[in-house]
């Protein structure tokens, strides 16, 4: 059977990056990623800086008494010159005159009648209070690389160098199925052995979590040609389709067939995982399928590790599968599974240590187990016996 990770890079290379589109400078653009470089369009900062309130003094010349010459505030606009013994007064944020080299605060400054001003502190060093023009960044340096996730300081960052308008990847576009003719919607009362949709709801907040657009589209039941129409329909104006339920060996588990029958590529069908072994992978058109096992937390588990890094890939991101880290762990664990498993687990920091909780798990319908978790605990096939302290490999969540 396929193991994980071959999956994952099937699942990779059929994944290809949306076609970048310009956005406006707004918040609009919070969590989209770049699709090119931008390079600043001056010096940061653009003049020699003063990062005080104070005076502008050359160093060459001790003190500590000076005569105070003009005030330059932020903003003004011609640079003006220091001249021997004197000192200008200097606001945070304006350019510092030629001939000054450093600049002391007011708190350590007493002026006296006929504009002298004396220092009360140690003669100020060269460079003293003073941001040296491109200290920063140079003009035409790249400085917000294609890939990046854009947060409120690339937002502070691409205002500062005039980006108005920028190319970004679009928010790609999922369509989010549930199958089973057992399931009814959460507002409904269930009868019987119905049970309620606990996977739309889900798959599409996880969906919004990594920043696609879901669009819930119903329960279709076990009929063939209503799945035909629904799944065609969806993969018409999405470039992830998933449906959950019906992919594994019962007679009404009928989504492989219709795929097929819908001329869907079919790239693999069951991955050597637990839980999560039924998973399909194909593409109907340009879309990209995923048939999903209907057990909550194989869905979940399988969202996790195949379609999130999916969607991370299609929106641009550069690190795109799931996050590894090896911790230790807080307890001890022991299992004994015929195909490497999953498990839901804490990441938590005690005395300022990351250590990993392996949370008690029943089964892949066992959702309740996951309401905590934050990292997905990886164990191999076979007996595994850890004690407290031994390292484990696990994913983050979200
Ligand atoms: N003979 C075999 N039977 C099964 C196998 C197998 O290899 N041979 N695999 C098992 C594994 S592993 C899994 S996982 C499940 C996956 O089954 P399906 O994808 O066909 O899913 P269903 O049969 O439709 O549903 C399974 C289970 O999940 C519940 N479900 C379905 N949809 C939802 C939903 N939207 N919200 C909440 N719960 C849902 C459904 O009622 C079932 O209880 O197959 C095993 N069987
Ligand atoms: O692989 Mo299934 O998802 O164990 O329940």
């Amino acid at each position: 059977m396929l193991s994980v990770s071959d999956a994952l890079q099937i699942v990779l290379n059929q994944a290809h990056r949306l076609k970048p589109v310009q956005f406006n400078l707004g918040r609009e653009i919070l969590g989209l990623v770049l699709a090119e470089d931008l390079l600043a369009d001056r010096d940061s900062p653009p003049f020699d800086k003063s990062m005080m309130d104070g005076i502008a003094v050359n160093t060459s010349e001790p003190g500590p008494d000076y005569e105070l010459s003009n005030t330059i505030l932020a903003g003004d606009s011609l640079p003006r010159t220091l001249l021997t013994g004197q000192a200008m007064r200097i606001m945070t944020g304006a350019s510092v005159p030629i001939g000054a080299d450093a600049v002391i605060p007011v708190e350590v400054l007493t002026e006296s009648a006929n504009r002298r001003i004396r220092n009360n502190s140690a003669p100020p060093k060269p460079g003293k209070n003073i941001l040296k023009r491109g200290t920063e960044y140079k003009c035409g340096d790249v400085i917000l690389p294609q890939g990046l996730v854009l947060n409120p300081a690339v937002v502070g960052l691409l205002s500062s160098i005039g980006q108005t308008e920028l190319p970004c990847y679009p928010i790609p576009r999922i369509c989010v199925f549930s199958s089973g003719n057992e399931i009814v919607e959460p507002h409904q009362q269930p009868v019987g052995s119905q049970i309620r949709n606990s996977n739309g709801p889900m798959l599409t907040a996880l969906a919004e979590q990594v920043g696609a657009e879901a669009t819930y589209l119903g329960i279709i039941p076990d009929e063939e040609e209503k799945l035909k129409t629904e799944i065609a329909r969806g993969s018409e104006r999405a470039d992830i389709v998933l449906i959950s339920g019906g992919v594994s060996m019962g007679s009404h588990d009928l989504i492989p067939r219709i795929l097929a029958e819908l001329a869907t590529e079919i790239y693999f069908h069951k991955i050597a995982m637990k839980p999560g072994k039924p998973l399909l992978f194909g593409k109907l058109g340009k879309c990209l399928v995923f048939g999903l096992p209907g057990n909550p937390v194989s869905s979940l588990v399988s969202f996790i590790l195949f379609v999130e890094p999916v969607l991370r890939k299609l929106r641009g991101e550069i690190e795109c599968e799931p996050k590894k880290v090896l911790l230790p762990l807080s307890e001890s664990l022991i299992t004994d599974n015929d195909r490497p498993t999953y498990l839901p687990g804490r990441l938590l920091v005690q005395e300022g240590m990351e250590l990993i909780r392996p949370i008690p798990w029943a089964g892949s319908a066992n959702l309740l187990a996951y309401k905590e978790a934050n990292v997905l605990l990886a164990v191999p096939a076979g007996p595994v016996k850890l004690a407290p302290g031994e390292r484990v490999t696990a994913f983050r969540m979200n």
